[in-house]
């Protein structure tokens, strides 16, 4: 344990809280986010989804079950930041095998604690995502504010070339049942997970990939997994996925991975006020008129205006506290799309079925 040492946050608004350093010393900046999951810290820290976002904790309580080897979505740490209210520098938990204060120094990870976590939500709620700094040794709010200002805009950002694989790698066995083809935009390790768990060999590609690579791999479907930044973006990816849907096999995309096929089908996509990442988000199944609790991190999202003029797509699933967009599927085509996560690692399980759909869309292909 450390001898306490101030820290600063400052918005690009110019708000500043003022608590105490955790994890690193240091100084780090992005975009300002908010995470109202209760568990799942280690699993939310380590989403490369995460990447370029400092990220607020709701819950007030953090780092009271240490980390464990297992409990990572990639290998290390993805946040640019944390924000809590009560950081726990001791875990209780068997299982644990070292602190969060000692996993984010190792990662290298600047944290502020003892920020009045409540306020902070309700001013970025109302103001909306903006860029901000925190830093535990420049206390200067001049020279803190000279630094946020050269901070790029989250909108026009692309991040997935800074997490994604740069080479390729299988998982699971080449007898499976079925061969996946994944396009890496920085992947969830719970996606391969879910998939290799339904008899899949999956091969994890880089997103630089041809066409003619992953046709190559003769796959049984397309997986396009979820990723950090904003999709409009990535120009060659969305003319790589419009390149897979024409070629008409069965393909499940996840967040960032649904947001690139509308762009690639000629949707517009947005930035939201404030994205959706939490565990316990509704969201309303049209086709089966089911509800599910979904696991969310997203701060773009798919346009109701354009998907309302294009006659091929149809809106399979909506977000339920603000009517978004949160599923579409190509008409006729074994081809879906979600903008939460039905991997949900944290969160609970109510999504898994459109793994399951996924599978059967493929069986349906291979016969
Ligand atoms: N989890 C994700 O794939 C996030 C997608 C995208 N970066 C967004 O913020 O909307």
């Amino acid at each position: 344990m450390h001898e306490k040492q101030p820290a600063v946050l400052l918005l690009e608004d110019g708000t500043r809280f003022d608590g105490f350093a955790c994890g690193k010393i240091g100084t780090t900046t992005g975009e300002i986010a908010f995470n109202t999951g209760m568990t799942g810290y280690q699993e939310v820290f380590t989403d490369p989804s995460y990447y370029g976002q400092i990220l607020v904790m709701t819950t007030s309580h953090i780092g009271n079950y240490g980390v464990h080897p297992e409990e990572v979505e990639s290998e290390g740490m993805k946040i640019a930041g944390l924000v809590t209210k009560k950081f726990s520098d001791i875990y209780s938990r068997t299982a644990g095998v070292a602190s969060l204060g000692d996993y984010m120094e190792t990662e290298e990870r600047v944290g502020i604690s003892d920020v009045d976590t409540r306020a902070l939500v309700r001013h970025i709620r109302s103001k909306g995502a903006m860029n901000a700094i925190i830093s535990s040794e420049i206390l200067d709010e001049k020279e803190l504010m000279n630094r946020l200002q050269e901070v790029p805009s989250m909108e026009g950002l692309e991040l997935s070339s800074f997490v994604a694989t740069k080479e390729s790698y299988e998982v699971g066995s080449e007898e499976s049942e079925f061969r996946v083809a994944l396009v890496d935009f920085g992947v969830k390790k719970n996606i391969v997970r879910c998939l290799a768990e339904r008899g899949c060999f999956v091969r994890v590609f880089p997103m630089t990939v041809s066409i003619e690579e992953l046709k190559a791999f003769n796959p049984d479907g397309v997986m396009l997994s979820n990723g950090p930044g904003d999709p409009s973006a990535m120009p060659e990816q969305i003319n790589l996925v419009k390149e897979i849907i024409n070629w008409d096999i069965p393909v499940f995309g996840i967040c960032l991975g649904h947001q690139i096929f509308a762009l690639s089908q000629g949707l517009t996509t947005a930035k939201m006020h404030n994205g959706h990442r939490g565990l316990n988000h509704p969201i309303k199944n049209l086709i089966t008129g089911k509800s599910e609790i979904t696991s969310q991190n997203h701060g773009f999202v798919v346009t109701h205006e354009s998907l309302e003029a294009h006659s091929a797509i149809e809106l399979t699933h909506i977000h339920l506290n603000d009517n978004t967009v949160a599923g579409i599927r190509l008409k006729g085509k074994p081809v879906f799309t979600v903008q939460y996560h039905p991997e949900a690692s944290a969160g609970p399980h109510d999504s898994r079925y459109l793994f399951d759909d996924f599978i059967s869309n493929m069986k349906t292909f291979k016969s």
